[in-house]
């Protein structure tokens, strides 16, 4: 039985977890219905946000005026999100991934690594946008991924707009994968009628397109602000 934790609850991160809730419970046999969804801490007119999330399943501060399905469980106890996890769905801004890849990896393979060979951790897909950039080398976010974390990761991609998603606009996306049977799952996961998901064997590709696309994103604004 698959455990789907979404790590990262902002606009993108919020949107996926409320599509993978609703997916997920169609496949009681395949993956437990309760979605994880670790929370960075924060604080929202005095109050956690993963209080609020629990309460009242809205998002107030990254995806307000959309309901989170009740089988989403905000947590900003990383040992509790990644508690019987297998799958985990990273969707944090880049500058924030190291940081947090470190806090998955104390987590699920102890501070000294003694947990290493028992981890339940198997498959994580990227919804980052980016490359990582060093004096070195460059690497795509899925690259940086699978040094740091020793696991093949998949990555989905698209010109995706998360309120357009939230509120089922129609859009397409997608998933660059190592292993097709792995990404059957993530297409399950994610797919519905106005979030059209297809399936390649080229992550690297995946990635590169979505991030290089936000180059021309901006610029396309630009020329749209200058009329
Ligand atoms: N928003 C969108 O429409 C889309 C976003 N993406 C990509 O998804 C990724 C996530 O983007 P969004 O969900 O839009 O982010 P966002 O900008 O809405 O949210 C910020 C996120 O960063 C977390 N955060 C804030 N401070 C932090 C800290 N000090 N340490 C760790 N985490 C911290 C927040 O809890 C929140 O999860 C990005 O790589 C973005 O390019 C991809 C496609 C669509
Ligand atoms: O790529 C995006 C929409 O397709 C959004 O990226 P940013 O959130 O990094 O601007």
């Amino acid at each position: 039985m698959e455990k789907v934790c979404v790590y990262g609850s902002g606009n993108w991160g919020t949107t996926a977890a409320r599509i993978i809730a609703e997916n997920i419970v169609k496949y009681p046999n395949e993956f437990n219905k309760t979605v994880t969804f670790y929370v960075h801490p924060m604080d929202v007119n005095g109050k956690q946000l993963t209080d609020i999330i629990n309460e009242t399943h809205e998002n107030v501060k990254y995806l307000p005026g959309y309901k989170i399905p009740e089988n989403v469980v905000a947590t900003s106890d990383i040992n509790e999100a990644l508690k019987d996890v297998t799958m985990m769905v990273l969707v944090v801004p880049h500058q924030f991934l190291d940081g947090s890849l470190k806090q998955i990896i104390d987590c699920i393979d102890g501070p000294n690594g003694e947990n290493a060979k028992n981890r339940k951790l198997k498959k994580v897909i990227s919804l980052i946008k980016g490359l990582t950039i060093t004096e070195e080398n460059i690497e795509t976010i899925t690259q940086f991924v699978e040094r740091k974390l020793n696991i093949k990761a998949s990555v989905l991609s698209g010109a995706n707009v998360a309120t357009e998603i939230a509120s089922r606009e129609f859009s397409e996306t997608t998933i660059g994968y190592h292993d097709l049977e792995e990404a059957k799952q993530w297409k399950k996961l994610f797919e519905t009628d106005y979030f059209l998901v297809r399936c390649i064997e080229d992550v690297y590709g995946v990635e590169v397109c979505g991030a290089l696309k936000n180059i021309v994103a901006v610029g396309v604004g630009i020329a749209e602000g200058l009329g």
